[in-house]
């Protein structure tokens, strides 16, 4: 598709789609809760329609009304064993948290994904698994999909330190351990998203959470709850960006989710003096509305415990240092290697493409700023995020077209996300 350039202004006031981590999450306790669980304003991405599709084939009825939807939970011991392999499309999220869930039952299920799931890494889940008595494994020694699972009711619960900074392992781990017979103890690299944590209070469920340590104990059941899902912080990214970047602009997003652990790019945008305003926080629902306004960037150094609370906003991050007046440096962000593409790689790639001076690292990239945009052809090599960084990048073009090609990659967390976009265009 060709892509809006040069655009002269946005403005406007909307509601960003639900949070996906908290949508699927949703999906997965209302499903292992007994009773009825309605979840409102959940994403209806295609990652989360693998999940719901994933818990159907497992046995839960599951209705989309609308307004709502209505997950008609069976608890851990009503989970049966799936007729079909599930297919967890392009959504990491999916296959490993549900590698967790499905490690305390005892049945055998085949998990496998499009082609650029099936590059990533799952040993990351299968070694921990293996150690609490899963039968669990994939293609070559990084356990790629499809992963064969034949999970135990008898877990051995586990004492375990995160290799990595992952909120998916974490989780994964944690669904393992509220099925094993006894107390598990995780503890993590760096402090990831907790909505898995407070999810297990939110469904009536026990965790103590010290710091990085975290403690849980096995044989738990959930009583089903009313979940009402805040709009995604990392959706949100996407048009602070845009609205910072772009000349003669103001948009103001409602009821953006601001779990602590997700708002590394507020830091972010305010290190580099970029005009943000946070108004109507709500501390329950942990959501707040957002405007920016076109700014003068300076550049800043993104690295350590930071990263993973901005992990997804990297990309479009990465566009917004290439406005900024000097040299931004992102560290420690190793994690972009394996998500949906190699995102250092692609990223400096594509807007190297379009005229920016980036230099990928091993761990993150240095961008030199600030650069003018060119027109030029872009593949989403199937990556949602690469694919919306290009479309706020475009808008920044003066002269040239900007090709996207495989935007439906897009549809993976914001199936809208054209038709907002438009709605900001002056
Ligand atoms: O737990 C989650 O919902 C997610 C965790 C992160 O992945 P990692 O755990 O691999 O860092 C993030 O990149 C992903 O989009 C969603
Ligand atoms: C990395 C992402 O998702 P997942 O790991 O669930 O595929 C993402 O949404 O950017």
């Amino acid at each position: 598709m060709k892509l809006q350039t040069n655009a002269t202004g946005l403005k406007g006031k909307f509601k960003v789609p639900g949070d996906k981590s908290i949508s699927h999450r949703s999906i997965m306790f209302g499903s292992l809760a007994k009773g009825t669980t309605r979840v409102y304003d959940i994403l209806r991405g295609e990652d989360v329609l693998s999940t719901m599709a994933v818990f159907r084939e497992l046995g839960v009825t599951i209705e989309d009304k609308g307004s709502e939807v209505v997950v008609h939970g069976v608890g851990f011991d009503g989970l049966r064993a799936p007729q079909e392999r599930l297919d967890m499309g392009n959504s990491g999220t999916s296959i490993r948290l549900i590698s967790g869930v499905l490690a305390g039952q005892p049945f055998s299920a085949e998990m496998f994904g499009d082609d650029s799931l099936s590059k990533r890494p799952m040993d990351r889940v299968t070694i921990p698994l293996r150690q609490m008595g899963v039968d669990i494994s994939g293609q070559t020694d990084r356990d790629l999909p499809p992963l064969k699972i034949t999970g135990s009711d008898q877990l051995t619960p586990i004492s375990y330190t995160l290799p990595v900074a992952s909120a998916q392992v974490k989780s994964a781990l944690i669904f393992a351990a509220l099925q094993a017979d006894g107390e598990s103890i995780i503890t993590e690299k760096e402090k990831t998203r907790n909505h898995t944590e407070d999810m297990i209070q939110q469904f009536g469920g026990d965790i103590s959470v010290n710091g990085k340590e975290i403690r849980i104990k096995g044989g738990q059941s959930f009583t089903a709850t009313d979940v009402t899902v805040p709009g995604d912080i990392s959706s949100a990214a996407f048009f602070l960006v845009a609205g910072l970047t772009v000349p003669n602009s103001e948009i103001t997003l409602e009821n953006v989710g601001i779990n602590e652990t997700r708002t590394g790019i507020i830091e972010v945008i305010q290190a580099m003096g970029g005009d943000l305003t946070i108004s109507d926080v709500d501390e329950v629902a942990k959501s707040a509305t957002l405007t920016v306004r076109t700014s003068q960037l300076n550049p800043t150094e993104i690295s350590g415990d930071i990263i993973p609370r901005l992990i997804d906003e990297l990309p479009v991050i990465a566009l917004l240092a290439t406005q900024a007046n000097g040299t931004t440096v992102i560290r420690d962000a190793e994690e972009l290697k394996v998500k949906e593409t190699d995102r250092i790689q692609v990223v400096a790639d594509m807007l190297n493409d379009m005229g920016a001076e980036i230099t990928p690292t091993d761990d993150g990239m240095i961008i030199k700023g600030k650069t003018n945009l060119n027109g030029a052809t872009i593949n989403t090599q199937g990556d949602h995020r690469i694919g919306m960084t290009a479309a706020v990048a475009a808008l920044l073009v003066a002269d040239g077209d900007v090709i996207l090609e495989r935007s439906e990659a897009i549809q993976t967390s914001y199936p809208a996300f054209f038709e907002d976009l438009s709605l900001l265009m002056l």
